[in-house]
């Protein structure tokens, strides 16, 4: 009988299907230590396949690696090199291959191929060479390959839903060939880091989003699905481009729209219900809306409002400490948010959040007072200032600010005149910390830095808009326009900058930080629903991080290098957090170790020792 609570709430499926999870390898640490019952000591792998189609699956193959019995037994022997070579010669060769691409791109296209070889090697390459990789497969590079996407294309991955598949997508998700998913990135593709709209193009981004929830949370490289909604693109380029692989039309809009993303939720449900959903890169208010729907209803979180808010939230609380200040503090900041859409809001959002807990501000709207957002036309203020009559009281006509939502009309300031610049708004407010999440390069400008260093010992500037091209404003020149007092970080990596003789640190803060820790605490707990108090927890986990030496050295918390530390971390408070609100369906006996538990579910690239044909010995 099945004693495992997981395996039996979580698939209530066919005794067959149970035991092939079981027998899994890489599942063998989750049963084993939380669920003792089910101990399997097996290291054997089972395939169906044999020969070539061995060789050539990337999640069986080892390359040079298969033994020589392993070759017998799989009839792969002189199939491959004769001399059997392990992980850590086959790992010396690639490395040395990989030094051998000219430009990121080549890099890219090179990591891609080894992915599509063997993703065991793939993944150890990617861990122990994470802050360098992270920069290939992730951002920035991975804006380029969206941008080329369709140039460089080389070999199917991942999942496409498209106009021509209404009304087929419950049976189309029977297609993908795994029957655990653990976690699924979705995109539409309309707005792709700062790079815009590339439809089709943007599944490179919950490609590389869902290596790092492997490489970076542990999260097992079957049970990972990529997709893009491909509802159109209004990209001119695109469409004109005979090459392009997506479909040739205009972006769906309206009820069209939402009912073609529900049909695809809908069937995803069906077939994995337990299965953690992330949106990506929804241009703004899609994000909103989509989130708003499902929240409540399904397992489900939006990457770019929700995890860059904790991730944010965790860069402002670390600046604090940093600056000797306790992190129940938020309050007394004053902050300037360029960028009013997705990531803007939802960092400001979580912020609100973080101060309104902290019980300093006595009401919501004290704790908006503190925030000063701006989008492309300037700040959010008062469109009556200025005019004829300046004192006609809100909301008696925004004139084009009528356009704003709900959401962005909480951060209006009625003391100040509509549309002011960066560097009025600066002046004006003497700002401690600005955020940039505008898309726009060079929006932070020398007179804006240079104005607000003029009001603040240690100014926090927080560039992150991605990829590098469109930041706001580079390290060099944040440390150059304060005199090196800020304490920066951006959204892709920069190098750390010399500035009169001393190094000075350079914090990445991306959401990369956050999710895939969150992504891992979801699926061990088995979570039904993704809460604002998991992000609010993963910030203050992640900003409490760092040392005091590393805070006084200007490091707010541990690079990507350490994310599989940063995500253990954070996999165990979302997992506290799923327990404490009820919303964990996973059982954990009594008295078992929390961390520990998360510590041995991560999945880890090794080969498997043994590799055999189903039902032989
Ligand atoms: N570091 C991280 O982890 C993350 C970074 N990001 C980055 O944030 C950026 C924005 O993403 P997202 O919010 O989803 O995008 P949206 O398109 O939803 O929002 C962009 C916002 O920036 C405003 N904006 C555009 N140009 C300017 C300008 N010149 N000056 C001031 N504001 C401007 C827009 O104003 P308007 O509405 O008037 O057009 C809009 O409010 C992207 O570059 C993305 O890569 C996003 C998620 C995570
Ligand atoms: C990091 C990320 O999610 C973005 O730039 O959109
Ligand atoms: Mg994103």
């Amino acid at each position: 009988m099945l004693r495992n609570p997981v395996l039996k709430t979580v698939h209530t499926t066919t005794q067959r299907y149970v035991t092939r999870q079981v027998r899994d390898y890489s599942r063998r640490a989750l049963t084993t230590l939380a669920f003792p019952d089910l101990r399997m000591e097996t290291m054997v792998q089972t395939t169906t396949k044999h020969g070539m189609d061995v060789i050539h699956d990337p999640l069986l193959s080892k390359g040079t690696a298969f033994s020589l019995s392993e070759r017998e037994r799989l009839g792969i022997r002189g199939l491959v090199p004769p001399r059997t070579q392990e992980m850590d010669k086959q790992l010396q060769r690639i490395i040395r291959n990989l030094r051998e691409c000219r430009t990121p791109l080549e890099k890219f296209i090179f990591m891609t191929a080894l992915q599509d070889r063997n993703e065991t090697l793939y993944y150890r390459l990617l861990i122990d060479n994470l802050e360098e990789l992270s920069q290939v497969i992730y951002t920035p590079t991975v804006g380029e390959a969206c941008q080329r996407f369709h140039s460089i294309y080389r070999r199917a991955r991942g999942m496409y839903f498209s106009t021509l598949d209404r009304g087929q997508m419950a049976a189309m998700v029977h297609n993908w060939p795994h029957d655990q998913v653990d976690v699924i990135v979705v995109t539409d593709g309309s707005r792709v880091l700062g790079l815009g709209d590339l439809g089709a193009n943007g599944m490179q981004i919950p490609i590389g989003k869902l290596s790092l929830y492997v490489a970076g949370g542990g999260i097992r490289p079957t049970s990972i699905l990529p997709v893009v909604l491909d509802v159109g693109t209004n990209n001119e380029e695109l469409l004109n481009d005979p090459l392009y692989l997506g479909m040739g039309h205009r972006r769906l809009e309206g009820e069209e729209y939402y009912s073609f993303v529900d049909e695809w939720v809908h069937a995803i449900q069906n077939r994995y219900p337990n299965a953690l959903i992330q949106f990506e890169d929804f241009k703004y208010p899609h994000a909103y809306n989509l989130l708003h729907k499902y929240q409540n209803h399904i397992c489900c979180f939006n990457d770019d409002i929700q995890s860059t808010s904790a991730v944010a939230l965790a860069g402002v609380l670390a600046a604090l400490k940093a600056r000797g200040k306790p992190i129940n503090a938020l309050n007394e900041e004053r902050i300037i948010c360029v960028g009013a859409g997705s990531a803007g809001v939802g960092v400001c959002e979580g912020i609100i959040d973080c101060m309104v807990e902290q019980g300093k501000v006595k009401s919501r709207e004290e704790a908006y007072s503190r925030i000063w957002m701006l989008d492309q036309h300037g700040l959010l203020g008062n469109p009556h200032i200025g005019s004829t009559d300046g004192t006609t009281p809100l909301p008696f006509g925004l004139g084009d600010r009528a356009n704003l939502d709900e959401r962005q009309l909480c951060y209006l300031k009625r003391d100040m005149k509509d549309r002011m610049g960066l560097e009025d708004v600066v002046k004006a407010i003497k700002p401690t910390v600005i955020l940039g999440l505008s898309g726009a390069r060079g929006v932070f400008t020398e007179g804006a830095i240079r104005a607000m260093a003029e009001g603040v010992e240690k100014p926090v500037v927080f560039p992150l808009s991605n990829p590098t091209h469109q930041s706001e404003c580079s390290a060099e020149e944040a440390f150059k326009w304060t005199d090196g007092r800020a304490i920066f970080a951006s959204g892709s990596p920069f190098k750390d900058v010399e500035y009169k003789g001393k190094i000075r640190k350079v914090n990445q803060i991306n959401n990369a930080m956050s999710f895939p820790g969150l992504g891992l605490g979801i699926t061990v707990s088995r979570a039904s629903r993704v809460t604002s108090k998991m992000f609010l927890e993963t910030a203050i986990t992640i900003a409490n991080m760092a040392s005091e030496d590393q805070l006084k050295s200007g490091v707010l918390f541990p690079g990507v290098g350490a994310l599989r530390e940063v995500s253990k971390e954070v996999a165990a408070k979302v997992c506290e957090v799923a327990y404490e609100q009820g919303l964990a369906r996973a059982h954990l006996r009594q008295g078992v170790s929390l961390k520990g538990v998360i510590e041995e579910s991560m999945w880890s690239p090794e080969y498997v020792p043994t590799i055999r044909i189903d039902g032989h010995i």
